[in-house]
């Protein structure tokens, strides 16, 4: 680090005062005065409150431990206790610091002995072939010692010179030297030898192994060459880049976000923040901190390591500025350990109005998830940890005891299979059934949204103050607007099925639009993130999106939105050993993310889910929630149109009317049962007889009664809805 000089800097915070003080203060062109700045490692602006403290002519260092040129004894002794070490150092103070530091020295112990216990085989190999050459190279070492050989290059160069004094002075020395070291390699050879052939003749068989491995060893060490160590690695350290000012101006140079006359400034010193160091970082006026994040993966070329390690993000709030830049760079791949078990599985329940353990980010600080009010949409390539990260906000919901589950998986493997003795709704696979179940679920919850609004819309204020449900609404059992959790896994597969696909996400999308602030929470999960298994109409509805890895930028932007891409998040650049990571985008504020974070998710495997259920199944059986399929009740006929719709209408419409509009189909339907098909509009009621196979784009003639006029519009045949009984009920009694 080098400070600036002091001679020419220039002085912001005066700048400012002369920019605010009024008509007759001189208007200082802050582009030219920049220009007039020093260097790059400068402090330019003194934004907060801490820069205040600092002595204006001497600009804190930035560089970490290098010491900035002082000026007077004062700056002289602050620059000296700013330099103090703390005495107890910071991660000896942090339980969770001490507990991380402590486990690392566990497990690495373990890892190395293990490692190094495994390769003795091979490590005594290498010894017995090394051994010979260790014979050789103590014998050349004793014989070069006893007769003096270092001595050699001496005198020979007494000889050269014919310096008959000197040679003469060194001989005599040479051979006194040759005369007592000989006696001694006499005496060990002579005593020695006899002595390990005695004890070799003494020891029993084992002791005689044991004198061979030891000698094995030691000649085997002797014979080691000096670059062939005989241990391999157990751990590689891995590159840590220890961040600079010149290593960050030079990263943002080649990043051609600055230049070499309008560097970089940076307002705070850069310091070491958890397993890695944060520069702040001032852009030249005009360059945005958003296209410096953009620049990730240049910026990460300028500091010569993996984008993994390098994490710009702007600085917001009253201490942040558009062009102001917070550069995290990490020792190692954030990612490359887990982020632990859920911290929920053994003990713990969930408020879903309040944000649960979700993930971690990059630093390894928490990252939680808050569900209501809100939709969730997952995408990934299949095998990355897309159902175990949807499973966790599932699991969430359970562990409340109000919310009312909802489970599908396209797949009808084991994943979910668990949540089916907690859920009011299941359904597994693609089977014709399973999906004309999901569409009964679905159209009963946009009926019941209906109903929910209803309700709402006669609470009074003071219960009620924002038109949505409350922690203390849900609690009142009698409204029946407690939560409920829609949670489709593999959604590609309804989505894209061939007779119900389009009504179920149109269905969706409507729950998406309005059923969130009446409780109702859609949570997809897709291994085909594209714009046919996701409609955009779908996808832009639901306000929280999960990425992880995807394989093309446009597959992120399928689960991210359009516009994330260029915005610098892009999911298919994690790595496939970077499992449970991915761009989490919308959560709400109040879930503390407020743009998109990196995450990875925390871990709940099968044996874990079981845990959760068996925990959340006792907690529903306390407060009396479990329903519907928990219970082994059929869907209420209340809530399955399907069931009821054909005998509905011809209940509705008389024998003596054979055909009717639709519209006058659906409001007298609504006056029938108004909590099932209260809001039916013409289309739904179509869509509910498609499965019956009913035409429904007949043209009627009726008369509309608002105007008395007659007119052709789209309706039904009272006997193709008699035709339809007769063939439902021969279908039920062949079943
Ligand atoms: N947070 C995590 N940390 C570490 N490993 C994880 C994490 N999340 C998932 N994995 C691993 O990733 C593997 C795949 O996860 P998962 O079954 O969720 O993938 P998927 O995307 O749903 O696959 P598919 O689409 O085939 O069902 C799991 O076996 C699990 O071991």
């Amino acid at each position: 680090m080098t400070s600036p000089r002091d001679d020419d800097r220039f002085d912001w915070q005066a700048a400012e005062a002369d920019l605010t003080i009024g008509p007759d203060a001189e208007v200082v062109d802050l582009a030219a005065a920049r220009r007039r700045k020093p260097d790059a490692r400068s402090f330019a602006v003194d934004l907060d409150d801490e820069a205040d403290d600092l002595d204006d002519d001497v600009p804190p260092p930035v560089d970490p431990p290098a010491v900035s040129e002082p000026s007077g004894m004062a700056a002289v002794l602050a620059g000296r206790s700013a330099m103090r070490r703390p005495i107890v150092p910071p991660w000896l103070r942090s339980r969770s610091e001490l507990v991380t530091a402590g486990r690392w020295a566990l497990s690495h112990v373990a890892h190395v002995s293990l490692y190094h216990l495994t390769r003795i085989p091979k490590y005594a190999a290498r010894l017995t072939w090394r051994a010979p050459f260790g014979i050789a190279r103590l014998i050349g070492a004793t014989v070069r010692w006893a007769t003096d050989a270092e001595g050699i290059p001496v005198r020979l160069a007494a000889v050269r010179r014919e310096d008959a004094e000197l040679y003469l002075k060194l001989s005599r020395q040479r051979d006194a030297r040759v005369r007592w070291r000989g006696m001694v390699v006499a005496a060990v050879l002579l005593l020695g030898l006899p002595t390990v052939a005695v004890l070799a003749v003494l020891a029993g068989s084992w002791q005689r192994w044991l004198m061979l491995a030891a000698a094995v060893a030691v000649f085997g060490l002797a014979g080691s060459p000096k670059d062939k160590p005989l241990l391999d690695v157990a751990a590689v350290t891995p590159r840590a880049r220890r961040l600079s000012a010149d290593v960050v101006t030079r990263a943002f140079l080649a990043a051609g976000l600055c230049k070499p006359d309008d560097p970089i400034t940076f307002p705070m010193p850069i310091m070491r923040d958890g397993p890695g160091w944060r520069a702040v970082v001032d852009l030249p006026f005009g360059v945005t901190a958003d296209k410096a994040v953009k620049r990730r993966t240049d910026l990460a070329a300028g500091l010569d390591l993996d984008e993994v390690q390098v994490w710009p993000e702007r600085v917001r709030g009253t201490a942040g500025s558009a062009r102001r830049l917070s550069l995290w760079v990490a020792d190692e791949d954030p990612y490359a350990k887990s982020s632990g078990l859920w911290p929920l599985i053994d003990k713990g329940t969930v408020d879903i109005f309040a944000p649960f353990p979700f993930g971690e980010d990059q630093r390894g600080r928490a990252v939680p998830l808050l569900l209501m009010f809100t939709s969730l949409l997952v995408g990934a390539i299949p095998r990355m940890g897309k159902t175990f990260a949807a499973r966790l906000p599932v699991l969430a919901a359970a562990l409340d005891a109000s919310v009312e589950l909802h489970i599908y998986d396209g797949k009808g493997g084991q994943d979910w299979r668990a949540f089916e003795r907690i859920a009011h709704r299941a359904g597994f696979g693609v089977r014709d059934d399973v999906v004309a179940a999901l569409v009964d679920d679905l159209r009963t919850l946009v009926a019941d949204m209906n109903r929910r609004y209803d309700t709402i819309a006669t609470l009074p204020p003071d219960l009620c103050p924002e038109s949505k449900v409350t922690r203390q609404i849900a609690d009142k059992r009698s409204l029946k607007l407690w939560p409920v959790l829609v949670a489709i896994d593999e959604f590609q597969r309804y989505s894209g099925h061939p007779e119900h696909g389009k009504e179920i996400v149109e269905l969706l999308t409507e729950l998406c639009k309005v059923g969130p602030s009446v409780g109702i929470i859609i949570l997809l999960a897709t291994q085909k993130p594209d714009g046919k298994a996701v409609p955009t109409d779908l996808r832009d509805n639901i306000g929280t999106r999960f990425a992880l890895k995807t394989m093309t930028w446009q597959s992120s932007e399928a689960v991210l939105g359009a516009g994330s891409y260029p915005a610098g998040y892009d999911s298919s650049r994690f790595q496939r050993a970077h499992k449970g990571v991915g761009i989490l985008l919308g959560a709400d504020d109040s879930g503390a993310v407020e743009e998109a974070v990196t995450v990875r998710t925390k871990f709940a495997k099968t044996e874990h889910v079981e845990k959760v259920i068996a925990r959340a199944y006792a907690l529903r059986e306390a407060a009396g929630t479990l329903t519907g399929y928990a219970v082994g009740q059929a869907p209420e006929t209340v809530g399955g149109p399907a069931d009821t719709l054909l005998d509905d209408i011809l209940t509705v419409v008389p024998a003596a009317e054979p055909k009717v509009w639709s519209e006058t189909v659906v409001a007298r339907l609504a006056e029938l049962r108004p909590e099932v098909y209260g809001g039916w509009e013409p289309a739904q009621l179509a869509a509910a007889l498609k499965p019956y196979r009913v035409p429904v784009g007949r043209q009627v003639w009726g008369t509309d009664p608002a105007t008395g006029k007659g007119a052709n519009r789209k309706g039904i045949h009272r006997d193709d809805i008699t035709t339809a009984v007769t063939e439902r009920d021969r279908k039920r009694k062949a079943g």
